[in-house]
């Protein structure tokens, strides 16, 4: 039985301020139980997120890292300094970052390895573009993304790895896939990890749904039989309009 996790990618939104009033707000209202709730805020307020979750059910995420221990690396951020602070989870591959800052499938692979020998819980962002779409080369994208992310990942790392598949052209941008045909993909991404990792494995591996998910969406999507969760972007930034989803 998979849990649903929803994740809220603040991106580079909120100084601290901003931040912890806004923790304020969701803490008291998670109501829902029966999923598990992630904020992955800027690694500059994590300490502060981390503070002000306390005594609640949000678990802290960071969205991203760099995949060395440590070095000449200047601007980057280590897996033991996220540890160090307490986050749980770590945004790894979103398509914001393979766009704007070169990721590439081999260094989703290196985080992805060095997340989970770090004990950190990576959600891997797979997911096509809208020009991939049009060629319906979707699954192929996925697929590929997808076995890359996972190479040299065993078995039981594999239990520790949550999904996010998010069609790149619907982030930001209000359209989202329609329920169904995200469920398909998701289904697909399930299919992919099973020929891999065989059905039992495959089916404790959740895989969530991100790309315009807001409360006027949520239901309808997290009601699809395969969807385990979403991440959540734009809608993650307003109290009542994440909580209408984390509640849904
Ligand atoms: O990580 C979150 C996704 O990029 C979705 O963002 P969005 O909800 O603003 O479309």
């Amino acid at each position: 039985m998979r849990i649903p996790i929803i994740a809220g990618n603040w991106k580079m939104h909120n100084i601290a301020e901003e931040a912890v009033k806004l923790v304020n707000e969701l803490k008291a209202e998670v109501r829902n139980t029966d999923v598990k709730v992630v904020i992955c805020c800027p690694f500059t307020v994590l300490a502060e997120v981390k503070k002000a979750v306390e005594g609640s059910n949000i678990k802290l995420g960071a969205q991203n890292m760099h995949w060395e221990d440590k070095g000449a690396y200047t601007g980057e951020i280590s897996a033991d300094m996220l540890k160090d602070i307490g986050v749980e989870y770590v945004i790894i591959g979103h398509s914001e970052r393979r766009q704007y800052f070169n990721e590439t499938d081999e260094t989703v692979n290196k985080k992805v390895r060095k997340a989970l020998e770090k004990e950190l819980l990576p959600i891997l962002c797979v997911g096509e573009t809208l020009e991939e779409r049009e060629a319906d080369r979707t699954y192929e994208v996925v697929k590929s993304q997808t076995l890359k992310a996972l190479e040299n990942i065993t078995d039981e790392e594999m239990k520790s790895i949550v999904v996010a598949y998010e069609p790149v052209w619907a982030i930001g941008t209000g359209k989202t896939a329609s329920p169904e045909d995200a469920n398909a993909v998701i289904a697909y991404i399930r299919e992919v990890i099973k020929e891999k990792y065989g059905e039992d494995i495959s089916e404790l591996v959740p895989i969530q749904y991100g790309g315009s998910v807001k409360a006027a969406n949520a239901t309808e999507i997290m009601n699809q039989e395969d969807i385990d969760g979403a991440l959540v972007g734009g809608a993650s930034l307003k109290a009542e309009e994440f909580l209408a989803i984390v509640n849904f």
